[in-house]
């Protein structure tokens, strides 16, 4: 369905390019979580494809045909619910629906089927009557979620729609996202949220200062990831650790990203012949945020 090639992108006047040789392709009926730290370029490559940025170097493509006559020819193929509220926050909920849908050419019968079922499908049936900007935090992005499904796009592209938004919503705005995924659509789910990649996500990328570091489908990354041995003991020293992988030490742990191949034993052998007593061990692979560690030396809410 859409396919990245080489993308790049550096804003005017930017010392770094916010986009660099980003490849990614993304079936239909597929959600391919976005997982990157503040500043990794996720919003860049969502304005790519809303079509708030031109593409300076590289390709986009929608069923093999360029984006940008994809959008000329048929604009509401592809929906965006950014991240901040896309409504009039004086109008009600049922006028913002009427409003954004004859904005996209929704008309007659159609358009009331349509705002029918995105206010049920969001859940929106009792606040039709409400203000948007009286709506809690959870029901605005409902709302924006019902508003960017309005002409039933082929891909939605959702940059961190959880954020300020209560448990409840939050499992309701994923649980949504995904049965979208599962009638047919196509999505992109941006987030810095590991937990809620790991919930949704059928693919993951991990993008970093602008470039993907891993992507795939979510067990195969993990299971391609490094062995992580985390140890507590006393007389540890990084020169004694160092040639078994890369070292890390967090207050009282160790953590050693073991060499591909390697397992705990010769490490515990090592220590035990040095007459260290190891208080603490724990041996496994890597989740998806030490996998973003250890790719990133920095943690994703840095
Ligand atoms: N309008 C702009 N002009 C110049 N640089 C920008 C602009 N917008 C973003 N950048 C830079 O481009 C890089 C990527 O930013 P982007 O907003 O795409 O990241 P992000 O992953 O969406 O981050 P966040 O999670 O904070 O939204 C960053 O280095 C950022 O400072």
């Amino acid at each position: 369905m859409l396919e990245l090639r080489q993308l790049s992108y550096r804003y005017p006047h930017a010392d770094k390019p916010a986009l660099v040789d980003v490849s990614l392709a993304v079936p239909k009926g597929c959600v391919l979580g976005l997982l990157g730290p503040n500043g990794a370029g996720k919003t860049t490559l969502i304005s790519h494809l809303s079509g708030a940025l031109a593409v300076q170097s590289g390709e986009i493509r929608i069923d093999g045909q360029p984006l940008k006559e994809v959008r000329a020819k048929a604009p509401t193929r592809i929906a965006v619910a950014p991240q901040e509220h896309a409504f009039y926050p004086m109008l009600t909920v049922a006028e913002n629906l009427a409003v954004f849908a004859a904005a996209g050419g929704l008309s007659g019968e159609r358009r009331r089927q349509r705002i029918e079922a995105c206010t049920q499908f969001a859940q929106l049936e009792q606040f039709a009557t409400v203000r948007a900007e009286r709506l809690s935090g959870g029901l605005k992005r409902r709302l924006n979620l019902a508003i960017a499904l309005l002409p039933e796009p082929e891909l939605m592209l959702f940059d961190e729609p959880t954020v300020g938004v209560d448990p409840q919503s939050r499992a309701f705005i994923l649980d949504a996202i995904k049965s979208l995924a599962q009638q047919g659509a196509a999505v992109i789910y941006a987030s810095h949220y590991m937990e809620e990649i790991e919930a949704i996500a059928d693919r993951v990328a991990i993008l970093d200062r602008g470039h993907v570091l891993r992507e795939g489908a979510l067990d195969e990354l993990l299971s391609k990831s490094a062995m992580l041995l985390t140890l507590a003991a006393d007389g540890l020293d990084a020169g004694m650790l160092s040639r078994f992988g890369t070292v890390e030490q967090g207050g009282v742990h160790w953590r050693i990203h073991l060499n591909p191949g390697s397992g705990p034993a010769p490490v515990l052998a090592v220590l035990e012949a040095e007459g260290i007593e190891v208080r603490h061990a724990e041996f496994g692979r890597h989740d998806l945020e030490q996998l973003f560690m250890a790719l990133t030396h920095r943690s994703l809410r840095d």
